[in-house]
């Protein structure tokens, strides 16, 4: 039985009684029990665990601190330690504690336990238009936080939108990310580069980080038309055998639909890979994330439903 204070006096010191009902209990690395990888960073490595008190499943990202300072990445982990510490929506990884011990950093997240968007495509594209739409307004919803709490992305991609027991997206790595002003501006002194040095895929990348501008929350939107193009073709719009190729493509928006492309999705995706990011579906200028909501792929969509407390669609 729970402990319940005698009395007002006595309270305060309870809350050091683990079992007093307001101790909240901070985590160590003790406190868990480690499982296998789930994937290795440069200077990170993620690991699912369980915690011990309680039994629930986590994803425990254990960074290591000399790697980082010696490879001059603290800037990079403080932005995401802060951005995913800002964050508070059912889509995107929750970071429920940080800790250390004298080698690394410790960030809890939550798991997904269905692994990427990028494996589902892989297996199942083409996608239906139901469940295109159904995982296009998650990503929509999920990025529409993220600019909200003013934080741009800046590495969408299927690999980086995992799924959840019950096949919700969760968007993680915010190693890229960067802060805005208020008013969609770079923060001075911002990064204008990324901790990314393109050793995950360069298919997504914005035309206006090869031009070397500041890429702001127009970049995500031009991420999120590449994601809907891969669910309705299961392949993404700009592939190529190098880098160099991929970013060639990009520059020259050289990519084509496949025949059977829906129309309505064609003209979205069309709308969003636009070289300029001004006239670019979901920027500032033209009515921001609105602008999307109200294209005709997604006609009849009720935003005010919390598409994630619905059931997830039935993939094929
Ligand atoms: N970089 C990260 O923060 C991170 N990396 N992973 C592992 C995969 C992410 C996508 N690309 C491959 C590695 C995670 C996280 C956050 C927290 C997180 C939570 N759940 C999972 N779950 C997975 C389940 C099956 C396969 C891969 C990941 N993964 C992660």
């Amino acid at each position: 039985p729970i402990k319940q204070p005698t009395s007002s006096s006595t309270a305060v010191t309870d809350l050091d009684d683990p079992n007093h009902p307001l101790h909240h209990h901070r985590r160590t690395v003790n406190d868990f029990e480690y499982g296998h990888a789930l994937g290795e960073g440069s200077y990170s490595t993620v690991i699912a665990a369980k915690d011990k008190k309680t039994d629930k499943q986590y994803a425990i990202k254990k960074l290591d601190k000399a790697h980082i300072v010696k490879n001059d990445k603290v800037k990079y982990v403080m932005i995401e330690r802060d951005a995913l510490s800002r964050m508070n929506h059912l889509g995107i990884v929750k970071l429920y504690w940080t800790f250390r011990d004298n080698r690394s950093l410790y960030y809890v997240l939550d798991l997904a336990p269905n692994g990427e968007l990028y494996s589902l495509i892989r297996r199942k594209a083409p996608f239906d238009m139901e469940t295109t739409r159904f995982y296009a307004a998650e990503l929509l919803l999920a990025l529409e936080h993220i600019h909200d709490k003013g934080v741009v992305h800046r590495d969408i991609k299927p690999e980086n939108i995992l799924l959840d027991d019950n096949m919700h997206i969760k968007i993680t790595d915010f190693g890229s990310a960067k802060f805005l002003e208020q008013d969609n501006k770079p923060v001075a002194g911002g990064t204008t580069g990324s901790s990314r040095s393109f050793v995950g895929t360069a298919e997504y990348v914005s035309p206006e980080l090869l031009r070397s501008e500041p890429t702001l929350k127009e970049a995500d939107w031009w991420a999120f038309g590449c994601v809907v193009f891969q669910m309705l073709s299961g392949k993404s719009p700009f592939k190529a055998a190098t880098d160099y190729l991929i970013f060639q493509k990009i520059k020259n928006l050289e990519y084509e639909f496949p025949d059977a492309f829906p129309p309505v999705a064609k003209d979205l995706v069309q709308r969003l890979l636009v070289l300029a990011p001004e006239k670019r579906l979901g920027g500032e200028a033209l009515g921001g994330v609105d602008a999307i909501k109200n294209h005709a792929f997604f006609q009849g969509f009720d935003w005010q439903q919390d598409i994630f407390k619905q059931t997830a669609p039935e993939l094929a």
